[in-house]
């Protein structure tokens, strides 16, 4: 079974987030000397902002010099795009610590006015740079119920159905803009925990469609189902308002 951790706006999930994040680098640190971790873009950037930096209570015990930093999915674009999920990373969380920087691993953005070929290209490098076993993948989930830049659908279900490659380039993105990069189903399968953050109401279909129908037709539904004992999900009351089933 999944693990929820549902709270009201005054109960302050971003600091809860932030308590969440402390635990999993004290358990990534126990036994190595870094805490690897993967984000994707989103909202959740913004939660983060909020949860590590903004919170006074929780910033100063982030040990940043100690926490390897990749991306689960990112935009074909420069970095300094205003659609580069590192952009925006840098700009809500990097741009803002006081001291030190974690280690940040971008896409090679030296190729991205490549198309087919070069895209594909920029996958396989972010293929090599990617560990082995990430500690915690952050996620965000759509409303079509995508996470990564693994989406529903005919047309996407080769990002799905990948079973060797770790990281895949995403063309024709339902979400723009159209060419990405996605990290695929072992990467997940291989990770320490996965933890999904979605927050407001305009979550509700999506919401009512994962944990009460548990249509795994949405990437976002069948993590849950592979990967149950290992996900976790932050989730606002809003944005659960709907959903039935007691967790
Ligand atoms: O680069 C991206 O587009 C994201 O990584 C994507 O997977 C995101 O997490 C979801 O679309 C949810 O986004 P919101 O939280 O902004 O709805």
């Amino acid at each position: 079974m999944v693990t929820i951790h549902k709270y009201s706006v005054e109960e302050n999930l971003p600091h809860k987030l932030g308590e969440f994040l402390l635990q999993k680098q004290e358990d990534a640190l126990n036994h190595s000397p870094v805490f690897n971790v993967a984000i994707s873009g989103g909202s959740l950037i913004n939660v983060l902002e909020k949860a590590l930096v903004a919170d006074k209570a929780i910033a100063p015990r982030i040990q940043w010099d100690k926490w390897h930093i990749y991306f689960v999915d990112e935009r074909i674009v420069p970095l300094d795009h205003p659609d580069s999920n590192y952009g925006a990373f840098k700009a809500a969380v990097l741009d803002m610590l006081p001291g030190a920087q974690p280690h940040v691993y971008p896409i090679d953005d030296s190729l991205v006015d490549g198309g087919a070929g070069a895209y594909e290209q920029v996958a396989l490098l972010y293929e090599q740079i990617l560990p082995r076993k990430l500690d915690l993948l952050l996620l965000g989930c759509g409303p079509d119920g995508h996470t990564c830049s693994l989406f529903p659908g005919d047309h996407h279900k080769y990002l799905i159905e990948e079973k060797q490659r770790r990281v895949m380039w995403c063309h024709d993105s339902p979400k723009p803009p159209s060419d990405r990069i996605t990290i695929t189903l072992p990467v997940m399968e291989d990770a320490g925990a996965i933890c999904f953050v979605a927050l407001g109401a305009s979550k509700q279909p999506t919401m009512h469609q994962i944990f009460d129908v548990k249509n795994t037709e949405m990437p976002s539904a069948l993590v849950n189902e592979l990967f149950d004992a290992k996900v976790n999900w932050f989730v606002d009351d809003h944005a659960f308002e709907t959903v039935k089933t007691k967790y």
